[in-house]
Order: structure tokens, then sequence, then C-alpha cells
């Protein structure tokens, strides 16, 4: 039998999608733990590989963590992965009027998942995309940016849409989907 997956995170919205998403069918145990990783600065895959790998060690056993960001296009992809400290002191509200020079109001959600079997095993990535577009904030306020995305193709903000509905097309459900798929087929071999 292998040793349950520890998910590291701080975020209990996160931990709650993530249960929600992967649902009972996942292969291995998944139980959690909140630890605040410190996330040093760098390019997307980067900063994942490094705090899978501080989590690893933390834990002494297999262990999942996860880092999102929120890229517009007409920032060359900033706030990127510094979106967490642009969203605690701008607000949804503050974010979106950062677009107000530009015409250009794309963005994309990007959640990096990093799985490592311990500290000894290198870390694999794992990313799903969402394209979308910065409106001003519309919905409910229980989760970081999602009254200010719009996902392509719906007229609803992620805050918005039901829950389900979100974790069909999310950033989160992507690379929880290329997860999923890793195992069940590695599995199978
Ligand atoms: O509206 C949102 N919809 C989402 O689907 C979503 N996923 C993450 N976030 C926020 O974006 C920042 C990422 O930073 P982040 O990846 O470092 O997360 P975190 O520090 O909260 O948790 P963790 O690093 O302990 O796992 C944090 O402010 C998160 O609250 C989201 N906001
Ligand atoms: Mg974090």
């Amino acid at each position: 039998m292998s040793r349950p997956i520890t998910f590291v995170t701080g975020n209990a919205k996160k931990l709650e999608e993530l249960v929600a998403i992967l649902g009972p069918n996942f292969p291995r145990q998944v139980i959690s733990k909140k630890i605040d990783l410190p996330e040093l600065q760098g390019e997307i895959d980067e900063i994942a590989i490094k705090k899978c790998k501080e989590a690893a060690r933390q834990v002494d056993g297999p262990v999942l963590v996860e880092d999102t960001c929120l890229c517009f296009n007409a920032l060359k992809n900033l706030p990127g992965p510094y979106i967490k400290w642009f969203l605690e002191k701008l607000e949804p509200e503050g974010l979106h009027k950062l677009l107000t020079g530009w015409e250009d109001k794309l963005a994309k959600a990007v959640c990096t998942l990093a799985f490592s079997e311990g500290q000894d095993s290198e870390p694999i990535l794992f990313q799903g995309v969402t394209e979308g577009t910065i409106v001003e904030p519309r919905g409910p306020r229980d989760f970081g940016w999602d009254p200010i995305f719009q996902p392509n193709g719906y007229n609803l903000t992620y805050a918005e849409m039901p829950k389900a509905e979100k974790n069909k097309i999310s950033h989160r459900f992507r690379a929880l989907d290329a997860l999923q798929r890793h195992f069940v087929e590695g599995s199978s071999k």
C-alpha cells in the first residue's frame, strides 16, 4: 500500500475545491496539512518545485502542493505568482483598476500542482490553464479574485458560477485532471 499523499496548503478554499474535484475515486488517499510554506521568487515552475521540496522535507513523505497565478495579458503576465500580495493590498476592485489604462483585459488563471513521493524524489508538475477576461467585481467574495475573473465562453464570473460549474472548467480542475490521469494510468501499468 502506498502512503497517503499530504496536500500541504494554508488555503482552506483550495482544499475544499481539491476534495470536490478529486471525488471518491482517486487511487491514492489524500490527507491535508495546513502549513503556509515559504514561496521563493521566480518563474511559476520553479516556485512550485521549491515549495514541493520544502513540503516533502517537513512532512517526510508523499506531498502535493499547489501554486496559483493570475496573469494579465496587458501586464506581460503580472501579477502572476505575486497575485496573493496584490490581492491582499488592492482587493478585487483595485486589481480590476490596474487594467484601466489598457483595452486588453485578457487574463489567464494558472494552477501548477507539484507532487513528490518524498524527500528523495524529484517533484513532478501538472498544470492547468483557464483563459478569461478581467471584469468589475461581481458575485460572492468568499474566494480571492473569483469575482473579477470571467472565463471565456461564460457571462458569469467564477464567483457567480455555481461551485460545481467552476470546478468543471477551472484552472484547478484542469491541473487535477492531469494529476488524476497520471495516477490512474500509472496504477494500471
Ligand atoms: O479567486 C480565486 N480563485 C481561485 O481558484 C484561486 N486559487 C488561488 N487563489 C488565490 O490566489 C493566490 C494564490 O496564491 P498561492 O497559490 O500561494 O495560495 P495560498 O498562499 O493562499 O495557499 P498555499 O500556497 O498555502 O497553497 C491566493 O491569494 C489565493 O487565495 C484563488 N483565488
Ligand atoms: Mg502560498
